[in-house]
């Protein structure tokens, strides 16, 4: 449970932004005083653009005072900052008693500020400059301002929050704000103010740290690069597999042509496939790190960083796999749109009513309509089916009626639509505004039960789907299973380890190790100090 917990907070963690194990400063430092006196301004910033100008809206929200420093004031347009902003030039502003000092300015003007160099000296200088490039080996635009202003204390922070999110983001500390300095004083007033301005600041270490901290908004996504990336490489691979076995090896071999199908069927097969392997590698980590707990008999080993970053990566896969499963739906719904589908019940009826006239002129007197209710075979040669088609044909009915096949549709249909169901739930409750509603209780119940019941309803709208066409011999042509037999494998392995996991002598010495117990509990034998030499 605990370390169930850790994943939570691992979660909530990448939700705001992908942060490699960073250390939170502590949050116990005791905030800092308003401002030294009344009058003077807290805080300084240098430009007058947009962060700027969001910057101070939200230091004056705060009740902090800012003073803007600017080349020349008289160009900023009026009413871009309130009144309670002072505007200054840049040599009044600096040489005021405030001693944090914000360059919102470019890295490539930052020579311009080398007159205020000794109006500088002592000062925390905040550079909040993005990188220009995603070159994580060049030189960080911090590093050249602490090389540009050596006795100033250069802290890097605040480039990862836009100026829109300063000025509209939420104040209640779920916006990380991650900073480096080489100067431990610098970087606990910036973080004091972070923390006054709503914001959570996490300590990245020494200045080093700042060119990953400026490149972190240029990336794209970065949490849900790899889950993406799996969607699509598993997409790819059943897409090709549909196409192999049922388009392009038919009609290599036996000259049929049904390539239409690569617009819109081979699409609806390989999607629910997708969502249902994305799914159950939502639910797979934490079947291995069960596995891994119990057969280490401990909860106090760390687990291996691929399984860490699966667990953090769950909840974009859970997504994915909703998203997929929408799709699939949809393009379902549309099915009965397509011509293929309009031509094959217009022709279904067609040869149906072919068939029972045949029946009725064979068996029936012409004068006679409506005849006892009877049960008459009929075969027929199809033109576009090769096989011999058995016809059940009820003498004064006008309708067949497979049982077996009305079923299957029924049960099939009513899982998926559940699934999805509990899928769209799933996807709600990992919204950051509802999880923060949640309880952890009720977030372990949504999560890990209704996923299971998403899983296993998913896994029954496959089954039922396939009926009993995966034991025909029909079905592995070229030996190839179909795409839904693929899809459901993972699924079945993975609802077989839970169901394992749930057998009361394994579940109870799991809940032993997640409550402390320990197999065999090694501690570090010290070593005695040896005796000096002479001594008996
Ligand atoms: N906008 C955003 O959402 C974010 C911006 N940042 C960073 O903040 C910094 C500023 O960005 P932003 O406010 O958008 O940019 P703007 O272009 O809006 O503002 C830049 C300001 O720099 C000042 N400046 C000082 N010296 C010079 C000079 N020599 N040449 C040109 N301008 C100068 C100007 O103010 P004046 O004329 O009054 O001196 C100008 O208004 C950048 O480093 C950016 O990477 C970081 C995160 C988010
Ligand atoms: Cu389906």
């Amino acid at each position: 449970m605990k370390t169930l917990k850790l994943f939570l907070n691992l979660f909530r963690r990448t939700m705001a932004e992908d942060l490699l194990s960073p250390l939170l400063l502590d949050s116990e430092d005791p905030p800092d005083a308003p401002c030294e006196s009344e009058s003077a301004p807290a805080v300084v910033i240098l430009g007058s653009g947009d962060f700027s100008r969001s910057l101070a809206l939200r230091l004056l929200d705060c009740g902090i005072r800012a003073v803007v420093g600017s080349r020349c004031v008289n160009r900023i347009p009026s009413g871009t900052f309130p009144d309670a902003v002072d505007l200054r030039s840049q040599e009044v502003a600096v040489s005021q008693s405030a001693s944090l000092i914000f360059l919102a300015i470019f890295p490539e003007h930052y020579g311009s500020l080398s007159g205020l160099r000794p109006a500088l000296a002592g000062k925390v200088l905040v550079d909040v400059s993005n990188a220009a490039q995603e070159n994580v080996n060049a030189q960080s635009n911090a590093e050249r301002l602490a090389e540009m202003f050596p006795e100033s204390l250069v802290v890097k922070g605040f480039n990862t929050v836009s100026a829109w999110e300063l000025q509209t983001g939420p104040r209640d500390g779920s916006t990380q704000v991650p900073i480096c300095s080489g100067s431990t004083e610098g970087k606990r007033r910036v973080a004091n103010l972070a923390r006054r301005m709503g914001l959570h600041p996490v300590d990245y270490g020494g200045l080093s740290a700042a060119r990953e901290i400026e490149v972190t908004p240029l990336r794209l996504f970065p949490s849900w690069r790899g889950p993406v990336t799996i969607s699509l490489l598993l997409f790819l691979f059943f897409y090709l597999y549909g196409f192999l076995r049922g388009i392009l090896l038919p009609f290599l071999l036996r000259e049929r042509n049904s390539f239409y199908l690569l617009a819109l069927d081979l699409f609806n097969q390989s999607l629910p496939a997708v969502a249902l392997v994305v799914l159950a590698l939502v639910y797979l980590p934490g079947l291995l790190a069960a596995w891994l707990q119990l057969w280490r008999g401990t909860k106090y080993q760390r687990f291996p960083s691929w399984l860490d970053h699966w667990m953090q990566r769950r909840k974009q896969l859970g997504l994915l796999s909703f998203f997929c499963a929408s799709l699939h739906g949809v393009y379902s719904v549309c099915q009965p749109l397509r011509r293929v589908s309009q031509h094959r019940i217009i022709n279904a009826a067609y040869r149906q009513v072919r068939k029972q006239r045949c029946v009725k002129s064979r068996f029936w007197p012409r004068n006679q309509t409506r005849g006892p209710s009877r049960s008459v075979e009929a075969r027929s040669t199809d033109a576009d089916s090769s096989a011999m088609c058995l016809l059940q044909v009820e003498a004064g009915a006008e309708q067949p009626w497979d049982e077996p096949a009305v079923w299957r549709s029924e049960l099939y249909l009513s899982c998926g639509v559940l699934a999805l169901g509990v899928l769209s739930l799933l996807a709600i409750t990992s919204l950051p505004s509802v999880v923060n509603t949640l309880s952890w209780r009720e977030f372990s119940f949504v999560q890990s039960g209704l996923g299971y019941v998403a899983l296993s309803l998913s896994l029954l709208h496959t089954l039922f789907f396939g009926w009993d066409f995966a034991f025909h011999i029909s079905s592995y042509p070229f030996f190839m299973p179909p795409i839904f037999v693929l899809g459901a494998s993972l699924p079945c392995f993975v609802l077989a380890c839970r169901c394992f996991l749930l057998l009361p002598c394994v579940s109870s010495r799991l809940k032993r190790i997640r409550r402390g117990w320990e197999h065999s509990r090694k501690c570090p034998v010290l070593q005695e100090p040896s005796m000096p030499s002479g001594v008996p």
